[in-house]
């Protein structure tokens, strides 16, 4: 459902803003007329090509050169989920990871995996009865230090009101409510702001 939803917001996107990227298969024309008119290079070119593999999904490349290849053979991999299309047409997809695992599994692996020692803000935004749960696996993995922000979304609807008595409760926090309304309705939500005092 997720996935259908999103498709319209990248079409959209993708009609109505310039891309900070170029479609793959330009950048692979303007290449091979470049090294065909212009300069001679060492690429596998458009006439050996990569038409002998059908969907390739794990690939391994060696000798990246100029990345022409690269780009061949990465436009041949599964379609991007969408969320990452937008992250990159929006030109930030190299201040990004993405993860697409259940929060539980990747929290205590931040610091080995990506070298994260404390997060300076974490936004919840997903399914509600994980906000308690992975709040207390930040603290418990060390990745929140003294000022680190917590930001929730949706604490009033769909509502958490366990992470919210949790977070006003606990002499560890500042909490903070900001009343708002459900995104795009005038249903009442808001988000809460706590701070680790550690
Ligand atoms: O902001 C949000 C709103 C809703 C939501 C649910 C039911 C409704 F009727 C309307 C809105 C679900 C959400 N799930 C995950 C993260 N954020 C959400
Ligand atoms: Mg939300």
């Amino acid at each position: 459902w997720h996935e259908i939803i999103m498709e319209p917001i990248l079409d959209t996107l993708t009609q109505s803003t310039r891309p900070q990227r170029r479609p793959s298969q330009r950048v692979i024309q303007a290449i091979d007329q470049f090294c065909r008119q212009k300069e001679w290079a060492m690429n596998v070119g458009d006439e050996k090509g990569m038409h002998h593999v059908v969907n390739p999904a794990t690939v391994l490349e060696l000798g990246t050169y100029c990345g022409y290849s690269t780009v061949r053979i990465a436009s041949l991999l599964p379609p991007t989920p969408i969320a990452r299309q937008i992250i990159a047409w929006a030109g930030l997809q190299d201040k990004v990871q993405l993860v697409e695992e259940a929060s539980g599994d990747w929290i205590p692996k931040m610091r080995t995996e990506f070298g994260v020692e404390t997060f300076d803000l974490v936004f919840l935004d997903h399914w509600k009865d994980r906000y308690l749960p992975d709040t207390k696996l930040l603290e418990d993995c060390g990745l929140l230090r003294k000022g680190s922000v917590l930001l929730a979304d949706n604490v009033i609807f769909p509502g958490t009101p366990e992470y919210l008595e949790y977070v006003r409760s606990s002499p560890q926090y500042e909490s903070q409510y900001f009343q708002s309304h459900l995104e795009y309705t005038k249903v009442e939500d808001g988000l809460e702001k706590s701070v680790y005092l550690d």
